[in-house]
């Protein structure tokens, strides 16, 4: 058996993505699934579809390649984090819709939390802050809203996940209710010093802890598929939340190395070795990855628009088709002027956390026009890398002269990319494989399986791409930042 089957449960679609022994992509198959707005600030998703567009796409790409269910040795589950799913034991049906990580619901009772006094005990267990974007206050709405939910939980009657345990349970036809270390970090109710539930959180908020899945190494074992899914039983083998499985694709094993995603938002992750590094910055402290028991811990920066401002630009804005058209425009633009964007459609992230924060645009005049705007979008992205970057670095004993690794759709534009370089003013690495996600899933569980190679054969592995390496003076840095400081403060007191 030579191949790995990774399934990349994310945001707006699934993907399952088929590597061959030399962890090459031989075949994938993707599918989108519906969002639902069901008031101003709340994203659902309907667990069977999550669930359908899975085994569909993990169907059609064993159809596609003609790769038999036979010559699959293992499959690594990735996930987009913190979504919360609550069903029935008995019957498998959800409670609620999924509630989605963007999701804002919680928003006041995270406040009345902090007011409270409660944001100290959070963080120091869970490395996170009380925000509504961790599963927690989620669960917690979705107990709330219906009646009698916690003394059936109590009873073994109810069941909680993140998408990966829901995904598993389904897939291994309900004999298997666990999770990861990274996915349950992300939860708000794991401390992960200990590595286990925390029963202090549990009590805070009311959570039985009967409905919580186990926790489990990132690379382990999760059971097997029901044999008439794909023909036979296949053991999945891996599982880590997206960003931190783009951590292990990107091979940042080394305390100090670091990766940026850029799809929708944008996650950079540095990895703090085997002590947790507590933020002083407004970052979280999150787990890497869990292997034979052991933790590693990152410090993490999520920002909630990265490629969504040039979405913007094209569906908003309508003044692009494509997304790589930005990158000529961008080019054209008039260097004279300096027009920042400042994308805070859903409020700003790490490390300013304004979730009331609306978006902004500086610097117009009467020459501004798209070329200016499209250049400003894209610079918009790099000018937030750079403030997570300087957090890190206040916050980190590491060497943090050192280079930034990058993925995801966003990785593409070459412009973007330089740009990035010059403002944090490090090399930033692409790889030649993009889809690092999913190759950290499937390189956790086909390393379980002992087809793939050891972390260090893998870390030896990584290919880069091309390497950007800054081009412009520090004082034209040190200018261009400090205006984007000053359009991020302004924006923040509006
Ligand atoms: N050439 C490009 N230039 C600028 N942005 C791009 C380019 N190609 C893709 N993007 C942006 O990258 C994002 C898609 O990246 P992807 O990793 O697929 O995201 P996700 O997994 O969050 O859906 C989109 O928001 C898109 O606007
Ligand atoms: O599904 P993605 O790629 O947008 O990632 C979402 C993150 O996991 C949210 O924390």
């Amino acid at each position: 058996m030579s191949h790995v089957m990774a399934i990349d449960q994310g945001t707006t679609s699934s993907r399952a993505i088929l590597f061959n022994k030399d962890m090459r992509i031989v075949g994938m198959a993707q599918e989108e699934f519906p969002q639902h707005y069901p008031a101003s600030g709340w994203v659902e998703h309907d667990p069977s579809d999550l669930w359908s567009t899975v085994a569909a796409t993990c169907r059609a790409v064993i159809e596609r390649t003609e790769i038999p269910a036979d010559d699959i040795a293992a499959i690594g589950i990735t996930n987009q984090r913190e979504t919360t799913v609550v069903w029935e034991k008995a019957t498998g049906k959800p409670l609620h819709n999924a509630i989605v990580w963007q999701d804002r619901r919680t928003a006041d009772y995270c406040a009345e939390m902090r007011e409270a006094g409660h944001e100290e005990t959070i963080t120091a267990k869970t490395g996170l802050l009380m925000d509504p974007y961790f599963s927690g206050t989620k669960l917690k709405w979705i107990l709330d809203q219906n009646e009698g939910s916690r003394e059936r939980a109590k009873r073994g009657e109810l069941m909680f996940g993140t998408v990966d345990t829901y995904i598993i349970w389904r897939l291994t036809g309900g004999a298997v209710h666990a999770t990861d270390a990274t996915n349950a970090c992300r939860t708000m109710l794991y401390d992960i010093e200990k590595g286990s539930w925390s029963t202090t959180i549990c009590d805070l908020l009311d959570i039985p802890m009967e409905m919580l899945p186990e926790v489990r190494n990132s690379a382990g074992d999760f059971g097997m598929t029901r044999a008439d899914l794909f023909g036979r039983e296949i053991p999945i083998l891996g599982v880590a939340g997206d960003q931190q499985a783009a951590t292990v694709g990107q091979a940042c094993f080394q305390p100090g190395m670091m990766k940026s995603t850029y799809g929708t938002g944008c996650f950079a992750l540095m990895n703090t070795g085997d002590t947790p590094v507590r933020s002083q910055n407004r970052l979280l402290t999150t787990v890497a990855y869990q292997l034979d028991g052991k933790r590693t811990y990152a410090l993490e920066g999520s920002i909630f628009i990265a490629g969504a401002v040039v979405q913007w630009l094209r569906d908003g804005l309508k003044i692009i088709r494509e997304a790589s058209e930005t990158q000529p425009m961008a080019e054209r633009a008039d260097v004279g002027q300096q027009v920042i964007l400042v994308p805070a459609f859903t409020g700003l992230g790490a490390p300013y956390w304004e979730p009331e924060s609306r978006g902004a645009i500086f610097g117009l005049t009467r020459n501004s026009g798209p070329n200016e705007l499209a250049r400003a979008a894209l610079q918009s992205v790099g000018f937030q890398t750079r403030d997570l970057l300087e957090a890190m670095r206040a916050d980190s004993p590491s060497d943090m002269g050192g280079v930034l690794r990058v993925d995801g759709g966003m990785s593409a534009s070459d412009w973007t990319m330089q740009f990035l370089s010059d403002i944090i003013g490090a090399p930033v690495d692409r790889p030649e494989v993009k889809e690092t996600t999913a190759l950290g899933a499937a390189w956790l569980a086909g390393m379980k399986a002992g087809i793939y190679p050891d972390q260090k054969g893998f870390a030896e592995s990584w290919k880069l791409e091309r390497r950007f390496e800054p081009d412009m003076t520090d004082d034209d840095r040190r200018h261009a930042y400090d205006a984007w400081k000053k359009a991020v403060a302004a924006t923040i007191s509006v």
